[in-house]
């Protein structure tokens, strides 16, 4: 029997999980990371201790689904994208704790460069932001003492969540990475498939802290022996996203997909063809296989699901995430409140890090289930946004396919169609980013053909179709438009 295992490590936990040939979970494990806060907006994760986490699951994976290493067809790795280490490559230690993708320590730094934002995007599909990888790696090279001299004589390496994991499963021989992962780091000429010596020099990295950059499926060499009881050859990794991308089977240019967890990150295929947005979305690889790189488009709102968690930790409102949906349904609408969750800022397609959350429209009459229906409907509202965003560089979408926490909702799932007037599909299989690491292992160990084979085994749980007429859609878009509109920072561009 096939057995593909996927190492899924996310931002608040580490995962395995081993599928059968179709996706069909054999065996699973879990555990939570904690991050740290050392100083306001900074955000940071131990890695050894993701290290750590990883071989426990792996480990219990495989004990709950009561196999050996001996028995797994192949390995592949999904990860937190951008998320930075460096470590020393005598000895395998971290010279400092990761810096996380949310870490916006280097703010000042890109607001001071602005002006490199259309030079940057040409070569990158990025924008200058604290979110990707590289002004990260310059202050941890600015500011670890000696790490700079070090990196200039090459005793330091960098590398993605996906570097560093790779790193040790192969006891220090492999420095690699895939170009989904290189694409984040604002390193990485898409266009060309390089690090860009330009971008090198602007940033200031020394090349040689720099990983090999592979296919999203490609022979990765073997897990070290005593490990996992037994080698297991590695043949995929991608970031997670891209991953949840190809776990939705989303091959063909037009093909799209969102999550919702914490956040919502949608991905559209735009073929092979790379294609700058004229939106402030981003453009980045949605895989590179036999060499040949298939690119796409991608918006990402910073909170989706954390707007519920807010209303259960902070407000108190609901004890627990499942209510939302019953509550949404108590009552035939909003009545005019909007929420407007800005908790951090606005994403794509604003990018305000200034704008601050805020409810509109109270009356008299609001009450809990008001609150509660705009927080789930306000992720609806964001991702219409993405979808214009989107609509407008040309790419109009037809249908979305859904996954992530959130979307077990059914009202929540409605209302996304509803608000997009698009159908919006439900998997079978929910757990998308992981499933999407073991295809791409699968597709190298020969387990499948094609991506056609992998297409053919993707199946629709839940179909749903938009409801509302377009023209109450477009009416309560405008009254989203207008909350939006009042929370935005006077200074944002
Ligand atoms: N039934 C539900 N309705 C609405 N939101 C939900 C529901 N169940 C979970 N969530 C939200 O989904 C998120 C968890 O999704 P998950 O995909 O596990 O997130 P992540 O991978 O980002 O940690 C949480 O923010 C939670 O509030
Ligand atoms: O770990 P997640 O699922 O929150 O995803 C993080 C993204 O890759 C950040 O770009």
């Amino acid at each position: 029997m096939t057995a593909l295992l996927a190492i899924d490590q996310g931002t608040t936990s580490t995962r395995a999980i081993i599928f059968d040939i179709n996706g069909n979970k054999l065996g699973s494990s879990q555990c939570e990371l904690p991050q740290s806060f050392p100083n306001p907006g900074w955000v940071e994760h131990d890695a050894v201790h993701i290290w750590d986490d990883t071989v426990a699951c792996v480990q219990g994976a495989l004990a709950d689904a009561g196999l050996a290493a001996d028995d797994i067809d192949a390995l592949g790795i999904t990860n937190q994208r951008e998320t930075t280490v460096l470590w020393d490559r005598a000895n395998g230690q971290p010279v400092h704790p990761a810096i996380v993708w949310q870490d916006r320590r280097t703010s000042a730094f890109c607001q001071q460069h602005q002006d490199r934002n259309d030079w940057l995007n040409e070569k990158t599909g990025l924008l200058l932001d604290p979110y990707f990888s590289a002004t990260k790696l310059t202050w941890l090279l600015d500011n670890v003492p000696d790490a700079r001299v070090r990196a200039e004589r090459g005793e330091l390496a960098f590398g993605t969540i996906d570097s560093w994991l790779m790193w040790n499963l192969t006891g220090g021989r492999l420095h690699v990475t895939d170009a989904t992962n290189a694409s984040r780091t604002a390193l990485f000429n898409i266009a060309r498939n390089e690090w860009d010596d330009e971008l090198l020099a602007f940033f200031k990295i020394p090349r040689a802290v720099l990983p090999e950059v592979r296919d999203s499926a490609a022979d990765y060499g073997e897990t070290e022996p005593g490990l996992f009881g037994g080698a297991i050859a590695i043949g995929g990794i991608a970031g997670d996203q891209q991953a949840a991308t190809i776990g939705q089977a989303c091959f063909k240019p037009g093909m799209s997909k969102s999550t919702y967890g914490t956040g919502c990150f949608l991905v559209l295929n735009t073929g092979s063809e790379f294609k700058r947005s004229q939106n402030r979305l981003l453009s980045t690889i949605a895989y590179r296989i036999k060499g040949e790189t298939t690119y796409a488009l991608e918006g990402s709102i910073f909170v989706a699901g954390a707007a519920v968690q807010w209303l259960r930790d902070a407000m108190h409102l609901i004890r627990a995430a499942g209510e939302t949906e019953k509550i949404a349904k108590s009552i035939p609408d909003t009545d005019g409140v909007y929420l407007v969750p800005a908790f951090t800022g606005l994403g794509a397609p604003y990018w305000d890090p200034e704008a601050r959350g805020a409810i509109l429209g109270l009356t008299r009459d609001s009450g809990i289930a008001h609150i509660v229906r705009a927080a789930l409907e306000s992720v609806g509202y964001q991702t219409r946004d993405l979808i214009d965003a989107m609509e407008k560089d040309a790419l109009a979408l037809t249908e979305l396919r859904v996954d992530g926490g959130m979307v077990v909702n059914d009202w929540l799932s409605q209302s996304l169609a509803d608000l997009l007037q698009i159908p919006v599909v439900r998997p079978e299989t929910v757990e998308t980013t992981a499933l999407g690491a073991a295809f791409l292992a699968g597709l190298t160990a020969g387990v499948y053909e094609s991506l056609e084979d992998i297409a053919s085994r993707w199946r629709a749980q839940t179909r749903f179709e938009p409801q509302m007429e377009a023209a109450r859609a477009k009416k309560l878009l405008a009254g989203w438009h207008d909350a939006v509109a009042r929370v935005r920072s006077a200074n944002a561009v």
